[in-house]
C-alpha cells in the first residue's frame, strides 16, 4: 500500500525540487527538460528507465529530438508518494 504524501510533505518537496511545476487538474509534478540532441535526450531517458524499472515506479513522459517531458504520479493512491519524491530526486542529480 503506497500513502500519499502529506500536505506538508508535498509542500517541503516542491521547494526541494529543481524545476518541477504541478499539473493543473491532477496530483501530479511535471519537468519540462531540453538537452543538447536527441541522444543525449535518450540517453537520459535510458537512464530514467533503469532506475524506474528498478523501483517498480514509472513515469509518464513525451519526447520530441531534445525535448523530454517527465510527468509523475502514484497510480496506487492517486497522487504523489514517496515513490515519485525518490524519482524525482534522482531525475534532478542526473539531468545536473
Ligand atoms: C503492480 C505494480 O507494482 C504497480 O502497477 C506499479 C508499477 N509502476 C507504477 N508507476 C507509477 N507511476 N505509479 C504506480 O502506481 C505504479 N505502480
Amino acid at each position: 500500500m503506497v500513502e500519499k504524501l502529506s500536505a506538508d510533505a508535498r509542500a517541503t518537496l516542491l521547494r526541494e525540487l529543481d524545476g518541477w511545476e504541478e499539473v493543473d487538474g491532477r496530483d501530479a509534478i511535471i519537468r519540462k527538460l531540453k538537452f543538447k540532441d536527441f541522444n543525449e535526450a535518450f540517453g537520459f531517458m535510458t537512464r530514467v528507465a533503469i532506475q524506474a524499472e528498478k523501483a517498480d515506479h514509472h513515469p509518464e513522459w513525451f519526447n520530441v529530438y531534445n525535448r523530454v517531458e517527465v510527468t509523475l504520479t502514484t497510480h496506487d493512491c492517486n497522487g504523489l508518494s514517496e515513490r515519485d519524491e525518490k524519482l524525482a530526486k534522482f531525475i534532478d542529480r542526473i539531468a545536473g
